[in-house]
């Protein structure tokens, strides 16, 4: 059993603050303070006072290990921003594709460490910056990489589908759907979460740019706010006004029983991986802003203030589906934790890290914002159980849209350096 990723507050070659004393008083920081910052526990925050500039350098230079058992970004604390990128590839041969994985790792690696990809101010006039520069000095930021490959990746073009783990496809078309294919699948994705947005940005950016021959951009969704928690995270609310990840995924029992995939993937480049399903949902702000307060809790079967189940009072207490009131049941079997809880779903769970989003206005002006819903699981059925019986039923389909959708495998993590993503599919 693998622990969850420590953060470690990472001495990075791009020193945030460098050359200020304020960074001499965060260098010394215990790794606690890093951690709860990391987290964004409120409460059980530092015990000794630090100042608002070590706050931010330790946030600043906060950094996760890029090698290890499992990729970062699934079982790391929730960052706040994130920027999610499908990539088709238009490499002609599958060297071109081993070029492209083995580029993305080295520079994934150096990256989430707080480092440039190449040069930002070459020696020669006449050379192009390696790094485009807009993440100098602005330390990792907990930045996490996380690769995915699409199903169509595995097709005719690169030899891979020896590689392809059984019934690995695409979602099948489910209930409620309006998806644009504008929006959909991918051969590959980056998953870049961290505590600053331009450092997440940076990241894909630069990705994108040194394979630029190589791979195409397909769809992208830029995340302003976490919208899950991770162990000891206070939960964050969406756009609807709600916490959202109070029952989420959290330890490590659940994270094997559900999330890391093991050897029944018949795949050895999968075990210690897992399968990454991406949802654009957009919300009808409007709409549910008109709604009474009776309503919206009910559609979710929790109160909006505490969070609370409406068969309980306070937010983690365990949601009752067969408590009454008043002869009816306290949470509606067509709420939304009723249709999906794991007490109703054969025990089924998923580890949820969405964020919240927003593209600005629609044609109409109306607000185009919502969820963008990011889920781990050890098998994609996983998934696709829980949305078939929100798709039919979910009083909250009234009130948002599924425009965008793909499904990734998730590869394990890398051992060291000079090993890369997909390195097993050239031997
Ligand atoms: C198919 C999986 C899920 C989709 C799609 C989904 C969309 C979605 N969810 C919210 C808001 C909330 N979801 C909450 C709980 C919750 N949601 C799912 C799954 C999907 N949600 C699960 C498995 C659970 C946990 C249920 C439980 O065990 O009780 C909650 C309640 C708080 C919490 O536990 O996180 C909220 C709020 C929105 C707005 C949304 C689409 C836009
Ligand atoms: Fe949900």
């Amino acid at each position: 059993m693998t622990e969850p990723t420590e953060p470690t507050a990472g001495v990075s070659r791009r020193k945030f603050f460098s050359g200020s004393a304020a960074l001499a008083g965060a260098g010394g920081m215990a790794l606690g303070v890093a951690g709860a910052l990391a987290s964004g526990a409120a409460a059980s925050a530092p015990t000794e006072p630090v100042s608002d500039v070590e706050r931010m350098a330790a946030r600043a230079n906060l950094s996760y290990p890029f090698y290890g058992e499992h990729q970062g970004g699934i079982d790391t604390p929730p960052q706040d921003h994130l920027v999610f990128t499908a990539f088709d590839v238009t490499a002609t041969s599958p060297t071109e594709l081993q070029l492209v994985l083995a580029k993305w790792s080295a520079a994934m690696a150096e990256m989430t460490s707080g480092a440039p990809v190449g040069k930002v101010e070459p020696g020669r006039e006449q050379a192009i910056p390696g790094d485009t520069g807009e993440a100098t000095d602005m330390g990792p930021q907990g930045l996490t990489l996380t690769l995915g490959f699409g199903p169509s990746l595995f097709d005719e073009r690169f030899g891979l589908a020896p590689f392809k783990p059984a019934d690995f496809a695409q979602l099948p078309a489910m209930a409620g759907e309006s998806l644009d294919p504008a929006l959909t699948g991918g051969d590959l994705c980056i998953q870049a979460c961290a505590n600053d947005p331009q450092v997440a940005y940076h990241a894909v950016r630069n990705l994108a740019r040194m394979a630029r021959t190589m791979v195409k951009t397909k769809w992208t969704v830029l995340g302003f706010g976490r919208a899950s928690a991770g162990a000891n995270q206070t939960t964050p609310r969406n756009l609807m006004g709600f916490k959202d990840g109070t029952r989420n995924v959290k330890d490590v029992v659940d994270l094997d029983a559900h999330v890391w995939v093991g050897e029944e993937a018949g795949q050895p480049w999968m075990v210690g991986g897992s399968y990454l399903v991406a949802r654009k949902i957009h919300m009808l702000i409007e709409t549910w802003d008109e709604d009474t307060i009776g309503d919206q809790q009910s559609i979710f079967g929790r109160t909006k203030g505490e969070g609370a189940p409406l068969s309980g009072t306070r937010e983690h207490d365990v949601p009752d589906f067969h408590a009454t009131v008043a002869g009816a049941p306290a949470i509606a079997p067509d709420s939304h934790i009723a249709l999906v809880a794991h007490e109703n779903n054969g025990g089924t769970k998923i580890l949820r890290r969405g964020y919240n989003f927003t593209d600005g206005l629609d044609a109409v002006g109306r607000l185009d914002a919502g969820l963008m819903f990011l889920s781990f699981q050890k098998n994609p059925i996983q998934f696709a159980t829980l949305q078939r019986k929100l798709g039919s039923s979910d009083r909250l389909n009234e009130y948002i849209r599924h425009v965008g959708s793909g499904v990734f495998a998730v590869p394990a993590g890398l051992p060291a350096a000079g090993s890369y993503y997909g390195k097993e599919f050239f031997a």
